[in-house]
């Protein structure tokens, strides 16, 4: 609904404040909306550099359009023939005699006149900016003579705005060399005519319209679209006292009204009445000067008759003047702008909805993945712990099982211990420094050969059974990482499990104490040992002899040793004696011992078995060479090796379980870590996605919001439209 307004032409002023304003915060919103444009993440294509470069046009017409409103104001051109009138009736319009008129062509440029709010009028030119102060006609048609101007150059007059109500709102009046004078006035409308809204051919009615002044505004109809022309037959003064005046005023009203409406084409039969008036400039200027006291009384112009009638048909001009230049200048200023605005709005809501669209699309997306991603989390955790609880017990069966087989070999070989004793052989002789070095050197051959057969009956046993449970251990946890890090649990050469079997037999074989000292077979310690048992030698030993007796080696290791029977009769008194006799070890013993023997059993028979257990003990002697004492030796430590290694048969199986368990725990433990890796990343992946979804959701609100603001100023701008632009539908 239009606003009625005291001035029409504050119409044009107030849409000129509403648009502006409005133009004004559309650009802050588009600087906004490029802003936020910017800062989208390109990666995503939720923006695209079509869009953002799209916004920096709109960003740079929303300004150009905010430029252009600032000069835009309500354009009034007056044309006409040299000495018609032009001046006097701009003057008159004005309530002042700012342009000089004169008898002859005294306007030799166009010159604009514009308010401004400056106390002072002054004057500038196209070539320089430089303020030419004015403050007289006189001065200024001084003025404008000196500055030699061409027909076509513009001069402006700026003239003090509370000196003319008309300059106050918005209004620039354009006076004109006569048209008669100029050839080139196609230059004139492409340089001063294209952006007037009314066109004012002030024409002598003491004459008819010329064929010159029609093709001007032929061409100018031309080249804009419906002209608003009015025409003022001036100087009606002088014709009203010609008696014939009525019948001239009908002629020039046809002629008038055939020219617009059927010539030009630009308004109807009515339209036309209301754009042709006949006043006379020159009386309203001298009526409105000497209101103002700028005219002394009775000058004589305004006391013709039939004044009255043509300053109301001059002040009627100026009405209808002013509500079409209005009007006029509100679309034809301000449409454009309208409609270019509300194009780029659409287009930024439209662009903004293309973001939304996107960003709900990539939200839906990236929550997909991150749901996909969580529930792979949890599948990969869980899976992972009953791999490992598994794992767990599938590596003690397998320690349970290496243990078993180690503990079977170590005794096998054990068993076996003679074979690879015999199988040593190195130069024995029965002192100390020799016996030293052969017992390291069967040591560390003990250990080296033990070390062997153990891997040669278990390595590629329990190589098999550890990689086996790598390879189970490897499939199980291959399962749970992407196939690109699959790779990474491929077994590498350096994963090849060997055990390290150290028995350690130095240490274990320390105290090994050989006693390869010669004993005659049938000697009376041995045969005592014979009769007696170890035992009961023993204590003999250690109650009866001041010397010490070596501890006897079994000869058949296993052998149960005889039971110690009570003494009887007469073989009860010789065990007394002989105990008593060896229990002495001296002479006197043993010539008592022979003695009594020889009494009882005859010297004869005594003397045959003293040679034969001469020639035994001499056969033992002779027959006791170093190879014996080296065989002995040998029986004593396989004998007493294999004590010691029975002893360490857990230890030594346990360890080489541990050995197991340690590679199939680590292995686990990499492979696992892998997963734990795996899993890190997941999580780092899924708290990546919730912000970018949450960045997305600001996206949207953004989006949105922009999108909303951008109906709003569609709104606004159609509110515009009705208010100023479409008057009649209202
Ligand atoms: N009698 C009478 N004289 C007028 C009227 N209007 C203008 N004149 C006179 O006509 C002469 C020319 O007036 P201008 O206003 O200078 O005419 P113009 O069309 O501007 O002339 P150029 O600037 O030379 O193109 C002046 O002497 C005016 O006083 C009028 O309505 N009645």
């Amino acid at each position: 609904m239009r606003t009625m307004t005291t001035s029409p032409l504050e119409l044009f002023v107030q849409a000129k404040n509403d648009i502006g304003k409005m133009v004004s915060e559309v650009e802050e919103y588009v600087v906004d909306c490029m802003s936020f444009l910017i800062e989208l993440p390109k990666e995503k294509g939720i923006v695209t550099e079509t869009q953002v470069k799209a916004l920096n046009q709109y960003k740079i017409q929303i300004h150009g359009i905010r430029e252009v409103l600032a000069r835009d104001n309500m354009k009034v051109a007056f044309f006409g023939r040299t000495s018609n009138g032009k001046s006097t009736v701009i003057n008159a319009m004005l309530h002042a005699n700012i342009l000089p008129s004169g008898i002859g062509h005294t306007t030799n440029c166009f010159c604009q006149v514009v308010g401004t709010d400056s106390e002072e009028a002054f004057l500038l030119t196209e070539e320089s900016k430089e303020k030419h102060s004015v403050e007289s006609v006189s001065q200024l048609a001084h003025a404008l003579c000196h500055e030699r101007l061409s027909e076509k150059a513009l001069v402006e007059i700026h003239w003090p705005k509370k000196k003319c109500p008309l300059l106050r709102h918005e209004v620039v009046l354009v006076d004109s060399p006569g048209i008669d004078v100029s050839t080139n006035t196609d230059e004139w409308i492409d340089r001063h005519c294209l952006d007037a809204d009314v066109f004012v051919l002030v024409n002598n009615s003491e004459s008819i319209l010329m064929v010159t002044e029609k093709n001007f505004f032929h061409k100018v109809s031309s080249k804009l679209s419906r002209p608003n022309i009015f025409i003022l037959n001036n100087r009606w003064d002088a014709a009203a006292l010609d008696p014939r005046s009525a019948e001239v005023h009908q002629q020039h009203m046809e002629h008038n009204r055939k020219f617009l409406v059927e010539e030009l084409g630009i308004c109807n039969r009515e339209e036309a009445d209301n754009r042709i008036f006949f006043v006379s400039a020159k009386e309203a200027l001298y009526a409105r000067l000497q209101e103002q006291g700028g005219l002394p009384p009775h000058t004589g112009a305004i006391e013709l008759e039939g004044f009255a009638n043509r300053y109301f048909e001059f002040q009627d001009f100026e009405k209808a003047f002013a509500e079409c230049l209005s009007t006029s200048a509100v679309k034809t200023k301000f449409e454009q702008h309208v409609v270019r605005g509300k194009s780029i709005i659409t287009d930024i809501a439209s662009e903004m909805g293309k973001i939304q669209e996107r960003a709900h699309h990539e939200k839906s997306k990236l929550m997909m993945q991150r749901q996909e991603l969580v529930s792979k989390l949890d599948y990969v955790s869980h899976q992972l712990k009953l791999i490992t609880s598994d794992e767990k017990d599938q590596i003690c069966h397998t320690v349970e099982d290496v243990e078993r087989k180690v503990s079977m070999a170590l005794n096998e070989e054990i068993r076996r211990l003679h074979q690879l004793v015999e199988e040593f052989t190195a130069d024995f002789l029965p002192n100390h420094i020799v016996i030293t070095a052969y017992k390291r050197n069967l040591n560390a051959h003990l250990d080296k050969g033990l070390g062997s057969n153990m891997r040669a009956r278990l390595s590629d046993a329990i190589a098999s059974i550890v990689d086996s449970a790598k390879t189970t251990m490897t499939n199980r946890i291959k399962e749970l990482l992407p196939e690109e890090k699959q790779h990474l649990v491929i077994a590498r050469r350096q994963d090849h499990f060997e055990m390290f079997y150290r028995l350690n037999c130095d240490n274990l074989c320390e105290d090994f104490k050989e006693d390869i000292e010669f004993r005659f077979s049938l000697g009376l310690a041995a045969l005592m040992h014979r009769f007696l048992g170890n035992k009961q030698a023993s204590r003999l030993t250690i109650f009866g002899h001041s010397e010490p007796v070596p501890r006897p080696v079994l000869l058949t290791p296993g052998t149960p040793s005889n039971e110690f029977l009570p003494p009887s009769s007469d073989w009860a008194f010789a065990a007394k004696f002989l105990t008593a006799a060896v229990s002495g070890q001296g002479i006197t013993g043993i010539v008592a011992f022979t003695t009594i023997v020889g009494l009882k059993l005859g010297w004869k028979i005594l003397a045959a078995i003293g040679s034969v257990y001469g020639g035994i003990y001499l056969y033992e002697r002779l027959t006791y060479t170093n190879k014996a004492k080296e065989r002995r030796f040998k029986k004593q430590y396989v004998a007493h090796a294999t004590k010691k290694l029975r002893l360490i048969v857990d230890l030594t199986s346990a360890n080489c379980s541990h050995q197991v368990q340690q590679e199939l725990s680590g292995k686990f433990a990499r492979l696992a870590h892998l997963v734990d890796d795996h899993m890190d990343e997941m999580r780092e992946g899924a708290s990546q996605q919730e912000a970018q979804i949450k960045d997305l959701d600001k996206i949207l609100e953004s989006s949105r919001i922009h999108r909303n603001s951008a109906n709003y100023w569609f709104n606004l701008f159609s509110i515009f439209e009705r208010k100023y632009l479409q008057i009649d539908e209202s």
